[in-house]
C-alpha cells in the first residue's frame, strides 16, 4: 500500500472547505454525479473514435444510499482511473484548483461563496472519509482504492474490482447526516441532475399497492437525458414545449410563447425561454430562469447574465461558456457574459418579430399579456427598443391594433395640431373616461388604450422617441382643445358674469377626494357639454409616475389632485343660470359690485400716490384710509359671495350640472353620491 501526503501547500485545506462553502454544502452531489457522467461520456467518445473497443453496454450512473452506515456511493462505468491517474488528477491536479481557491479566498472572501468549482474535493464538505475504488477501462488495468479521512494524508492500494469504472464512497459526517437520507438525495438529484445527459439511477421506482407505496423491480431513473433544449427545433411541436414548461413550473399557466435559443458562434448557448402569462403583478415572479452548464444545473439567479428585463421570462439557458465558478461581480463585468446578454436580447426580438410577421392575428390576441415584457424591454434596453419598434402594437378603444408606423399614418390627417405636432390621444380607463372618449370620437379622433402597469412611463418614453409628437390623455381637456387647431372662438360672457359664475360654481363643488377645482371658461358650441371636468396632463402624469417609481418625482405624489371645472360659456343652460341669478339676486349683487368697484377705484388711486415713496413718506391718513378700504372690500366681497352662493345652493341647475360633470368623470362617490341620488329622487 502506498501512503502519501496530498500536495497542498497550506497546512490543511479541509477546514476551509468546510467552513467557507457552508451555504453550498449540497453541491457535493452535483459535483460527484457530474464527474461520473463526464467519465461515462469520455468512454463513449473513445468508443466512437475506436479507441475503446470493449463493450459499452448499459452505463448508467448509480447513486446508492446506505442509511445505516451513512454512506453514499456514486458509481459509474466510465473511463475509471489507473493509480497514476489518481495521482495526477486527484492528488496533484485537483489541488491546483484548491490552491487557486485559497488564493482567491485570501483576496476576496465573497468570491468563494458562490460556486467555486472544487469538484471532487467538495465531497469533504459533508464526509469524514472518502474512498475512490476505480478501475481503468484500459486492458489489463489494476483496480485501486484511494482513501482519505480529511487530513492531508491519503492511502492508495491495489484492490479487486470486477467492472471498469469508479465508485466514490462518502462516509457522511455527523454534522451532515441529513444528506444520508432518501428524501434529501431525491431532492438534490431533482435539483441538480434532472437533465444530465447520462442516465442517473437512484433506488427503485415505487407504486401504490394496497394503500401502500411499494418498491418495484424497475430502476428509478431520476433524469431526462435529452432535455428539450438539446433537441432540434424542427422536430418539436408546441405541445412538446408546453409539456416541458409544465415540468419546470407545474403551478404556472400555459406560457404565451417560447423561444428556442441555439447559438454556436461566438459562444455556445442553447436554451428555451418562455413568455409566461403573468398574473396581474410583476412582483409575483417566483419561477425563474434556470442556468445550466452542459446540462448540469448551476443556479436560478441569472441577474447579470440575461438582460434585466428578460428576468421576467421563464425557461432554461445552457452554456459551457459562461464562467460559472466565479463570483457574481466578476460575471457582470465579463465581456463574454455581456455578449451573451446582448445576443439573447437580439434573439428574443428576432423571434417576436418572426411570430408577429407569421401570425399577426395570434400575436394580437396575446398582445395584452405580452405587452408588459415588451414595454419593460423597450424602457430598459435601447437595443431592444430599436428592434421592437417594428412589432410593438398600439391598441385603440375599438380593440384594433396598429404598429407605430401604421398608427401615425392613420391619425396624421386629423390629429395634427396647429404647431404641426402629432397628438396621440389615449385613455387609461375605458369605462371611467367614456364620455371623453365619445367626445373625442365625435370629433373624428382615435383614442388609444394605455392602461398597463408601465404605460405612464412608456408614454413618456415614446414621447421622447417619436418626433414632433405628444401624448394627451383624453380627459385632460375638452375635446375641442385636446388638439388645438386654430385660435379659440370668443366667449360671450362679460367679466362680471364670469366672476359671478366662478363664485356660483366653486361654492357648490362637493369635496371629492380633497381635490382642488378651478373654474375655467370656454367658448364652445351650444350643443357641447355645459360643464365638464378635466385634469391637466402634466400634473396627472407626474403624480402617476411618482406612485410607480418614487425618486425625484415623489414630490408630485404628495400634492392634492387639481382639476378644471370647465364651464361652456355659450351653453344655453349656463345662460339660464345667469338669467336666474340676475332675477333673484341681480340687484343686490349689482349694488355690491358697484360699491366694490368704487372702493377699488379709490384704492388704486391711493396706490398710485404711494408709488416710489418710502413707507415713512406716506401720510398716516392715507395709510389709515387704505386699511379701511381693504376691510370694507373684504366685507363687501364676502357679502357678494354669500349672496351668490345662497343663490347657487338653492338653484337646482347649478348642482345638477356639477353632478353631471362629476358623474361622467366617475368622481361621484360617498356622501356626494348619496346627495346626488337624493336630489335626483326629489326631482322625480
Ligand atoms: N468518476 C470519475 N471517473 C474518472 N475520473 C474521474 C472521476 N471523478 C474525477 N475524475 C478525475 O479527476 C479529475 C478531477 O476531478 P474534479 O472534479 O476535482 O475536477 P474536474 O472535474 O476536472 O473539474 P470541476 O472543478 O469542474 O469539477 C477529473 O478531471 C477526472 O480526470
Amino acid at each position: 500500500m502506498q501512503k502519501g501526503h496530498i500536495g497542498v501547500t497550506t497546512e490543511n485545506i479541509f477546514p476551509i472547505i468546510k467552513k467557507y462553502l457552508y451555504s453550498d454544502h449540497e453541491i457535493f452531489l452535483r459535483e460527484l454525479v457530474s464527474n461520473a457522467v463526464d467519465a461515462t461520456q469520455k468512454l463513449k467518445t473513445l468508443a466512437s473514435v475506436g479507441e475503446f473497443k470493449g463493450e459499452m453496454g448499459e452505463a448508467p450512473v448509480r447513486v446508492i444510499l446506505d442509511e445505516e452506515k451513512k454512506t453514499i456511493t456514486i458509481s459509474d462505468r466510465g473511463v475509471g482511473m489507473t493509480s497514476e491517474e489518481i495521482d495526477k488528477y486527484i492528488n496533484q491536479v485537483a489541488f491546483s484548483g484548491a490552491n487557486e481557491f485559497l488564493e482567491k479566498y485570501k483576496k476576496d472572501a465573497n468570491a468563494i461563496i458562490g460556486h467555486f468549482g472544487l469538484g471532487f474535493y467538495s465531497s469533504f464538505m459533508v464526509s469524514e472519509k472518502v474512498e475512490i475504488i476505480t478501475k481503468s477501462f484500459r486492458d489489463g488495468a489494476q483496480a485501486v482504492k484511494w482513501s482519505c479521512d480529511g487530513s492531508p494524508e491519503y492511502t492508495l492500494e491495489e484492490v479487486e474490482k470486477a467492472d471498469r469504472g469508479t465508485d466514490i464512497i462518502l462516509y457522511i459526517d455527523k454534522d451532515n447526516e441529513q444528506y444520508a437520507t432518501k428524501a434529501e438525495i431525491d431532492k438534490l438529484l431533482k435539483k441538480y441532475c434532472r437533465f444530465l445527459p447520462v442516465e442517473v439511477i437512484f433506488g427503485k421506482e415505487t407504486e401504490w399497492k394496497d394503500g401502500k407505496e411499494e418498491e418495484t423491480e424497475k430502476d428509478n431513473v431520476v433524469n431526462e437525458t435529452k432535455p428539450l433544449w438539446t433537441r432540434t427545433p424542427s422536430e418539436l411541436k408546441d405541445e412538446d414545449y408546453n409539456q416541458f414548461y409544465r415540468g419546470l413550473y407545474p403551478m404556472a399557466d400555459e406560457p404565451l410563447f417560447n423561444i428556442h435559443l441555439n447559438v454556436d458562434y461566438p459562444f455556445n448557448l442553447t436554451g428555451v425561454l418562455y413568455f409566461p402569462k403573468l398574473k396581474n403583478n410583476v412582483e409575483v415572479q417566483k419561477n425563474k430562469i434556470q442556468l445550466y452548464c452542459n446540462q448540469v444545473y448551476v443556479t436560478d439567479s441569472v441577474e447579470g447574465i440575461v438582460p434585466e428585463f428578460l428576468t421576467l421570462l421563464h425557461g432554461v439557458i445552457d452554456s459551457p461558456d459562461i464562467p460559472l465558478n466565479v463570483s457574481r461581480s466578476y460575471l457582470q463585468s465579463d465581456g463574454n457574459v455581456k455578449k451573451i446578454s446582448s445576443h439573447i436580447t437580439k434573439k428574443v426580438a428576432d423571434r417576436l418579430e418572426e411570430i408577429f410577421k407569421k401570425d399577426r392575428d395570434g400575436f394580437e390576441a396575446k398582445w395584452d399579456d405580452l405587452k408588459i415584457f415588451i414595454e419593460y424591454g423597450m424602457l430598459t434596453e435601447e437595443k431592444f427598443y430599436d428592434r421592437a419598434k417594428k412589432f410593438t402594437l398600439l391598441k385603440n378603444t375599438d380593440g384594433k391594433f396598429f404598429t407605430f408606423d401604421e398608427y401615425a399614418n392613420i391619425i396624421k390627417d386629423n390629429q395634427t395640431d396647429k404647431d404641426d405636432q402629432l397628438v396621440y390621444l389615449y385613455a387609461t380607463d375605458v369605462e371611467g373616461q367614456f364620455s371623453f372618449i365619445e367626445a373625442a370620437k365625435n370629433k373624428g379622433y382615435d383614442v388609444l388604450v394605455l392602461d398597463g402597469q408601465l404605460d405612464s412611463h412608456f408614454v413618456n418614453h415614446l414621447e421622447s422617441k417619436f418626433e414632433k409628437s405628444r401624448f394627451v390623455r383624453v380627459d385632460s381637456d375638452i375635446a375641442e382643445k385636446l388638439i388645438p387647431k386654430a385660435d379659440a372662438a370668443e366667449l360671450k360672457l362679460s367679466a362680471a358674469q364670469k366672476q359671478d359664475l366662478t363664485t356660483i360654481f366653486s361654492s357648490q363643488v362637493p369635496n371629492v377626494d380633497k381635490a382642488n377645482f378651478i373654474v375655467t371658461f370656454e367658448a364652445l358650441e351650444e350643443t357641447d357639454t355645459p360643464v365638464m371636468i378635466t385634469q391637466q396632463e402634466f400634473m396627472r402624469r407626474m403624480k402617476e409616475m411618482s406612485q410607480l417609481g418614487g425618486g425625484p418625482m415623489s414630490f408630485y405624489g404628495e400634492m392634492p389632485d387639481s382639476y378644471n371645472l370647465v364651464v361652456n360659456g355659450n351653453h344655453p343652460l349656463v345662460n339660464r343660470i345667469i338669467e336666474e341669478e340676475e332675477q333673484e339676486v341681480g340687484e343686490k349683487v349689482a349694488s355690491l359690485r358697484h360699491k366694490i368697484e368704487g372702493l377699488e377705484g379709490k384704492r388704486s388711486e391711493l396706490e398710485k400716490a404711494k408709488e416710489g415713496k418710502k413707507d415713512e413718506e406716506i401720510p398716516q391718513a392715507d395709510k389709515d384710509e387704505m386699511e379701511d378700504i381693504n376691510k370694507k372690500l373684504t366685507e363687501l366681497n364676502s357679502k357678494k359671495d354669500a349672496e351668490l352662493s345662497s343663490f347657487a345652493s338653492s338653484n337646482k341647475l347649478v348642482s345638477q350640472l356639477i353632478d353631471l360633470a362629476l358623474l361622467s368623470n366617475n368622481m361621484l362617490k360617498g356622501e356626494a353620491l348619496t346627495k346626488f341620488v337624493k336630489r335626483s329622487i326629489d326631482l322625480i
